[in-house]
């Protein structure tokens, strides 16, 4: 479970993240929605203790981030993809990040099979496709068999084979209880993935509730998004930023 509660981040002058509280529950795949610029991103590494909250707290399995021991085996996160050196190959990205939270080894190996990656587990990740990085991120996620997963636009820059994948692993993860909390700026990508969805619009929540009621009379999820965005004043003010 992850608890956010009362959230605010300011970077300078720029309200990021505005009073945001909502809770995402383990076993279903939970979407995080919001157009370029909402906040998401903000949110996500604030959850990891990446970045300082200006107000309020996040909460992950009851604690802050920053005091969980072996976070890895807590809580899995997909930030920014690339984020590998790209001397190391895969297999030793993997252990190297297993050895800092007492991981066992053969873990390592369980991951790169669960992602795809056994056969290329011993190249340098400096010439892998974009793909390949996210499998690999996906791989470091799932690495401490955590109950909490945040990835954020784990489907950027895939194939259409890499899409259905990264969503079967999501619905998978949730359906063994797993707390799944993905963002895009996709709808329709959400749509298909998702089951709850938070949805945000200049730092602001916007709608917390089911795919199916969100949509509710519209013909897609596009069209609530902006009938619920247009509704609001803080997002149009947002807009203008
Ligand atoms: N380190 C930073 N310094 C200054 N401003 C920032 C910083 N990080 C984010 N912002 C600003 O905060 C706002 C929210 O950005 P954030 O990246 O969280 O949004 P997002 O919803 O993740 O967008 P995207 O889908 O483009 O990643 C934006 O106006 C952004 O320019």
């Amino acid at each position: 479970m992850i608890e956010v509660r009362s959230l605010s981040k300011r970077y300078g002058s720029t309200v990021a993240v505005d009073g945001l509280s909502f809770t995402v529950r383990p076993g279903l795949v939970t979407g995080f929605l919001g157009p370029n610029g909402a906040g998401k991103s903000t949110t996500m590494r604030t959850m990891l203790g990446l970045d300082r909250p200006t107000a309020g707290e996040v909460l992950i399995g009851g604690a802050h981030y920053r005091r969980l021991p072996e976070p890895l085996r807590r809580v899995g996160a997909l930030l920014e993809a690339g984020a590998v050196h790209g001397g190391r190959s895969a297999y030793h990205h993997l252990l190297w990040l297993a050895r800092s939270n007492r991981i066992p080894a053969r873990r390592v190996r369980e991951v790169l099979e669960l992602v795809g990656l056994e056969s290329t587990a011993a190249k340098r990740t400096r010439g892998f496709s974009l793909g390949m990085v996210q499998r690999l991120g996906i791989a470091a996620a799932l690495l401490g068999d955590p109950p909490v997963l945040v990835l954020d636009e784990p489907v950027n820059g895939l194939d259409p084979e890499g899409v259905l994948w990264i969503r079967n692993l999501m619905k998978g993860l949730a359906a063994e209880g797993r707390t799944v909390f993905v963002s895009s700026h996709l709808m329709s990508e959400m749509a298909l993935t998702a089951e709850h969805l938070v949805v945000i619009g200049a730092g602001r929540l916007l709608a917390d509730t089911t795919v199916r009621e969100f949509v509710g009379g519209s013909a897609s999820l596009e069209e609530a998004f902006m009938r619920v965005a247009g509704n609001t004043a803080e997002y149009r003010a947002g807009g203008r930023r």
